[in-house]
């Protein structure tokens, strides 16, 4: 069945022609993200939701969406989107860094040039018939300090343009490294000097805990007089109401905004004052802005739903189109080891080791850690999931080790799965052979090799001569049929190994009987 997206936003419609052409069912209800109630009775018919910035999904939208698999923002804020809730539910959360940001850019410097010259009251005056012109002096933009507090991707694309009009750039973002500094030809400096000294200050940094009213009341203070600010990025980094006491007394010359505490924007405490200009959220607005993120989103959540691709997620890493299917194999290997090793432990989890051979080391291990965690919780926790189970697991207080190294053994690959508990230490090691299939190859370092099978039954016990008799005969008499028979020991006499594959369902009564059997330490019926 082909998979089905819900376009809950006003995306362009160019997304919806690339889905159908991907194959994928798609829904087009540009205003159903204003809909609250309608979104949550729909959203359980949906393998994917693609977005803007009007649909909230909030956990109790996720709650409702039993089948989604994928959240896909065409743009570039994901505050809209309860992130820990979509990761918990497993559902993967993507955007698309790049595609409007240019647009951003050029849309924060309209705003710096309507504030310099105060374009949109001249406007609205000239056009009321008063030709007021000794009312509208306004500044020059060349020579001028501007100050850009977050440097990323349209901090910088402003910087490079504002270089470009002949001003002096500084920027305030602890993420920026000095050479990229230089490369843009900013000066990096500390938020005290920026909000010191700047003429213009322009905010491009996302809406976090850290940068929440990064121009409070007291860091508004600290501007100079004259100051102009912009406000392109997110509502919520300045406090509005600050922000107006400062116009109305001067101190600040002009603001222009984009973005506001609260959307959509009926009333604000900006609204109304002579020096404000402000837009409806109309940063990313544009037809090519809108046409690359469409079709962007459609691409990525086409590419994952139909081949299981991921790009630009922000809560999985990314997985190439051509790396999926190499990728595939080992997946499915290590959520057998995780589940293998998950189904013999009885207590709290304390630590989880990885370790990559050869050419397993070579793979995206994050995704294949994700996958063995997964593995490993789900008989504890029904609905962890390769998403979700990392921030589980981190939840749990497990810790997670991984490393890589060359093959050192006659494996190509081989994947190592260690689980410490407070009792005691299990490894399990597998591999990928050529026909794709997973193997157990060692068990807490007893040589064996056997498939992993939908049913199996797994015996420690001391190398002794009658057990498989024994146990054969037991198996037989509960009329449970043995498929195939793997053995191991350490050494003659040792500890042995034994991993059998088992048509069926193991009674519980004849696992008691094989527990009986003289030298048996540890018997487990296994189901994958
Ligand atoms: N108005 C619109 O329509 C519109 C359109 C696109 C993007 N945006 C918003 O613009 C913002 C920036 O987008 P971007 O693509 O440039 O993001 P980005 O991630 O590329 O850049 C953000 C920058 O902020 C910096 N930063 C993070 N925490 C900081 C802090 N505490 N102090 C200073 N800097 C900090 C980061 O290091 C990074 O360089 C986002 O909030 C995005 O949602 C708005
Ligand atoms: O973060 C973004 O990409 C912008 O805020 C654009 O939001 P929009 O898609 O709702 O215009």
């Amino acid at each position: 069945m082909a998979p089905r997206v819900l376009i809950s936003d006003a995306l362009s419609p160019a997304a919806v022609a690339l889905f159908k052409d991907r194959g994928v069912d798609v829904e087009f209800q540009p205003a159903l993200g204003k809909d609250k109630d309608k979104l949550a009775a729909m959203i359980g018919g949906f393998d994917g939701l693609a977005i803007r910035s009007a649909t909230k999904v909030t956990s109790k939208i996720l709650d409702r969406a039993t089948r989604l698999k994928i959240i896909g923002r065409a743009g570039i804020g994901l505050d809209n989107i309860d992130i820990p809730a979509a990761t918990a539910k497993g559902v993967i959360v993507m955007n698309t860094p790049f595609g409007n940001a240019i647009t951003t850019a050029e849309h924060a410097l309209a705003l710096m040039f309507a504030l310099a010259r105060q374009l949109p009251a001249a406007d609205a005056s000239t056009q009321a018939g008063k030709w007021e012109k000794n009312r509208f002096m306004g500044v020059e933009i060349t020579g001028k300090t501007l100050g850009v507090i977050g440097c990323g991707n349209i901090g910088s694309i402003v910087a490079e343009r504002a270089i470009g009009l002949r001003m002096r750039v500084i920027a305030f973002d602890p993420f920026l490294s000095p050479e990229r500094a230089m490369d843009l030809g900013v000066e990096k400096v500390e938020l005290g000097d920026l909000l010191a000294r700047s003429d213009f200050i322009t905010l491009h940094t996302p809406l976090t805990p850290q940068t929440r009213n990064i121009l409070s009341a007291e860091n508004l203070a600290r501007t100079r007089k004259g100051v102009r600010i912009v406000n392109c990025a997110r509502g919520g980094l300045i406090d509005e109401a600050a922000l107006r006491a400062l116009l109305d007394s001067g101190h600040v010359a002009g603001a222009a905004v984009d973005v506001f505490v609260t959307e959509p924007a009926f009333e604000n405490p900006l609204f109304g004052h002579p020096n404000v200009v402000c837009t409806p959220h109309l940063g990313a607005a544009t037809n090519e802005a809108q046409e690359n993120v469409a079709l962007q989103v459609a691409e990525q959540m086409s590419d994952y739903l139909i081949r299981g691709a991921i790009t630009n997620a922000v809560n999985f890493p990314s997985i190439t189109a051509e790396e999926a299917p190499k990728l595939k194999p080992f997946i499915l290997l290590a959520e057998r080891l995780g589940s293998f090793a998950g189904q013999l432990v009885d207590s709290g989890i304390k630590k989880v080791s990885l370790v990559y051979e050869g050419g397993a080391a070579e793979l995206k291990i994050r995704a294949l850690t994700a996958s063995a965690i997964a593995g490993l919780l789900r008989p504890q926790l029904a609905d962890v999931n390769v998403v979700s189970a990392p921030a589980v697991a981190k939840d749990r207080g497990i810790v997670i080790e991984e490393t890589t190294r060359e093959a050192e053994s006659d494996y190509e690959s081989v994947v190592t799965l260690t689980v410490e508990t407070q009792e005691r230490r299990r490894s399990i090691s597998g591999t990928v052979f050529h026909d794709g299939k997973p193997r157990i190859i060692w068990i807490n370092g007893i040589g064996l090799d056997a498939m992993i099978a939908p049913a199996m039954i797994c015996v420690s016990n001391e190398d002794k001569p009658g057990f498989v008799g024994r146990f054969a005969s037991i198996l037989g008499n509960a009329g449970v049929n043995i498929a195939t028979f793997a053995l191991g020991r350490d050494r003659e006499g040792g500890s042995a190994i034994a991993l059998v594959e088992v048509d069926g369902v193991v009674p519980d009564e004849a696992l008691a009987q094989v527990k009986k059997l003289p030298g048996v330490k540890e018997v487990k019926a296994l189901t994958f």
